[in-house]
């Protein structure tokens, strides 16, 4: 088992010496938990999600975050604040995670809960290690998919950056968006055609061209993103990322000025009302803080104003620029790729199924081609070579 298979989760859930003994004086002190879904945290205090309802029943689901993948922060669902219990001081809680609580969890002001548990994660993204901090962290808990926002100019596209996002994602057990945005100042399709041969989907956004293309009232970027004179995306391009992250839970990552807060207040333009987060919510304003936000996906914007219903998550990064990549396992990364993936078996022993191994069988792929399959073929293997390359190279 790779190191990324194991997180703090596996030292509560594997049965181990002491955890075999009953621990009676605990269970029943839990036992009244409501579960939460962790949108925000800062400096020790966590932000949680709860399901507001009478008795203890049905809690379970709150948030819906992970499994099914829903949302619904309309009407039943309260803010908490919480902090993590003694026993779980060493445990990292992170955006995403679903949590057992228990204590003062009314959501009352001044009110604090205890953190008492972490459920099971489906998948965890991580951050790389750096100068300033020398772990490797798990930035975002249980997301389905991650969002790669990359401005088509201004700043350049730069693929080598692309590319280590999709191995991170890929590795987290997680499904790839590439959304490119500023369409307005550049054509997506040089960079379409290096990705969707991978079978990343892509999305692409706009600014509107004049005001007439902002039909419903426009998504300008809310109150937040740019106050006055914001930019105001054309609305049909925003919504057509809304379907692609309808449902699902989604972190979005970028550099900076590629469009990342414009999008999310298009997106999302009262997140901070219904999330009760408010300085963190777009990542603007330079927070030294690099904390993720999880903000409710309104199902749809219409003259500038969000719908009550809610569909999904939008989770954002501050601060998270890059990877780590040194520990992911080529034969892993494969498993993103069923047909290259069965077609490796072949492959010698070790083979790094890059362009100048020798007897890779992936090359026996190419050159065993129909004429009409060779170039979408070859085309994907070269995609995924890059990506290959991206673990080891840096993304200059
Ligand atoms: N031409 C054009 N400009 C855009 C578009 N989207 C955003 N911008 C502009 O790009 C600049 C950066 O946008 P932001 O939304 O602040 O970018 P960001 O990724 O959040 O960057 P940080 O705030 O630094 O994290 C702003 O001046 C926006 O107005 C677009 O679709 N087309
Ligand atoms: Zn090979």
């Amino acid at each position: 088992m790779g190191r990324r298979d194991i997180d703090e989760s596996d030292f509560r859930s594997r049965p181990s010496k002491r955890g075999s003994r009953p621990r009676t004086k605990q269970r029943p002190e839990h036992s009244d938990a409501v579960t939460g879904l962790v949108t925000g945290v800062d400096r020790g205090r966590y932000t949680l999600l709860v399901k507001d309802v009478g008795g203890a029943d049905g809690v379970g689901e709150a948030g819906g975050v992970g499994g099914d993948g829903g949302a619904d922060v309309g009407g039943g669902e309260k803010i908490v604040t919480a902090m993590k219990a003694r026993e779980l001081t060493r445990t990292r809680v992170v955006v995403g995670d679903r949590v057992d609580v228990v204590g003062d969890v009314s959501g009352g002001e001044g009110s604090l809960a205890r953190i008492v548990r972490i459920q099971e994660r489906t998948s965890t993204l991580r951050r790389t290690a750096d100068d300033t901090d020398p772990y490797e962290r798990i930035v975002v808990a249980n997301a389905d998919q991650l969002v790669i926002v990359t401005a088509l100019a201004q700043p350049e596209p730069r693929t080598g950056m692309i590319d280590r996002c999709v191995v991170a994602a890929y590795d987290a057990g997680m499904s790839v968006l590439l959304c490119l945005t500023k369409a307005d100042l550049a054509s997506p399709d040089e960079l379409r055609a290096l990705y969707e041969p991978l079978g990343v989907e892509v999305v692409v956004t706009r600014r509107a061209a004049s005001d007439g293309e902002v039909a419903d009232g426009g998504v300008a970027g809310g109150g937040v993103a740019g106050g006055e004179g914001a930019l105001v995306l054309a609305s049909d391009s925003v919504e057509e990322v809304r379907d692609r992250l309808r449902g699902l839970v989604s972190v979005l990552v970028g550099h900076s000025g590629v469009g990342k807060s414009t999008l999310i207040n298009a997106l999302a333009p009262a997140a901070q009302r219904a999330t009760g987060v408010v300085n963190d919510v777009t990542g603007r304003g330079r927070h030294t803080s690099t904390s993720a936000v999880a903000l409710p996906l309104p199902v749809a914007v219409s003259e500038g104003e969000p719908a009550d219903t809610f569909d999904g998550w939008v989770i954002d990064t501050p601060g998270v620029r890059s990877f780590g990549l040194a520990h992911v396992e080529v034969a892993h990364l494969l498993h993103a790729f069923e047909d290259l993936d069965e077609v490796a078996q072949e492959c010698p022993r070790g083979c790094t199924h890059l362009a100048d191994a020798p007897d890779c069988a992936l090359d026996d792929w190419i050159d065993a081609s129909p004429d009409d399959e060779r170039p979408a073929r070859s085309a994907r293997l070269t995609s995924f070579r890059r990506l290959l390359s991206s673990r080891t190279g840096s993304d200059a």
